[in-house]
């Protein structure tokens, strides 16, 4: 499958697939992965890879009757440009509509993706613009599956005070932490959508800080399947949920309204501190 080498003239690097627009690996200058890449991700066409950044496009979940999280992330990309610029790299990748996704989907647009490294940052940018004679609705999001150590050791601080939808109890709730623990001394199956998410979130371990940050996407999916759900997962090792938190940018409690000709434009920014 085609994939692009991105590398900033300080060191800062990442990998992207055509397949599906998707961000594999992000490596800031001076340290080691930040993404996680399930092992026993396939690479096929027709197929979503397990890991990196995922884009859900148009649909979220199975919040609607489109594949689960749309198609965006099972089809081929093209690419617009790659460059190296003085202190940073940036690829921009599209999707137009065309055959397959009208025949799921009967609505025009152009998808652009665009991801840029720099020192210790990552920027993801999706655009959607509406090429077609008729608004269209849609949720999305960036499914960014992060690297972690030791889910036991990890925290995600950030959430206290949000209204969230617990998607496995079914329920709304308020996050009443500061820091959720995710994880066996935590919550083990943790699949939640909180929403207006107006600040920055910390994923904590030992010895690293990485912080993200959303504009356009109003939502943050927290998700990890845990060691039973993770068994039923063919593409996942059975312990590859010690390995990975997902903090997705989302934008699913209020589905996108994209009048004709119009453009809407959501961002998560990832940043090692
Ligand atoms: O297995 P996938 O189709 O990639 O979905 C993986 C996960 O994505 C999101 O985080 C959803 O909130 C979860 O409910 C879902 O299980």
């Amino acid at each position: 499958m085609s994939r692009l080498e991105l590398t900033s003239p300080d060191g800062a690097c990442a990998s992207v697939s055509l397949h599906g627009g998707h961000i594999l690996s992000w490596r800031p200058a001076g340290a080691e992965e930040q993404l996680y890449l399930s092992p026993r991700s396939e690479f096929t066409p027709g197929k979503a890879i397990r890991g990196g950044v995922p884009v859900c496009f148009p649909q979220f979940a199975e919040r609607g009757p489109l594949p689960k999280h749309g198609f965006a992330r099972t089809l081929a990309w093209e690419l617009v440009s790659q460059e190296q610029g003085a202190d940073d790299a940036l690829a921009v990748l599209r999707l137009r509509d065309g055959e397959q996704t009208r025949r799921l989907w009967p609505h025009g647009f152009e998808l652009e993706l665009s991801v840029r490294v720099s020192g210790r940052s990552l920027d993801v940018e999706l655009a959607c613009e509406n090429r077609g004679g008729e608004a269209f609705s849609f949720t999305a999001a960036l499914h960014t599956y992060l690297r972690v150590a030791d889910l036991d050791a990890t925290s995600l601080e950030g959430l206290n005070g949000l209204r969230y939808f617990d998607s496995i109890l079914q329920r709304e709730a308020t996050e009443r932490i500061s820091l959720l623990l995710p994880g066996e001394k935590g919550v083990l199956d943790l699949d939640r959508i909180y929403f207006g998410v107006d600040r920055e979130l910390v994923l904590a371990e030992e010895g690293r800080r990485l912080a993200i940050t959303q504009q356009g996407f109003e939502d943050a999916v927290v998700w990890n399947p845990g060691p039973e759900r993770c068994a039923k997962l063919a593409d996942m090792p059975p312990d590859g949920w010690r390995r990975m938190l997902c903090v997705e940018a989302a934008v699913v409690g209020h589905p996108v309204e994209l009048p004709a000709g119009e453009t809407w434009v959501g961002r998560q920014s990832l940043a090692l501190l």
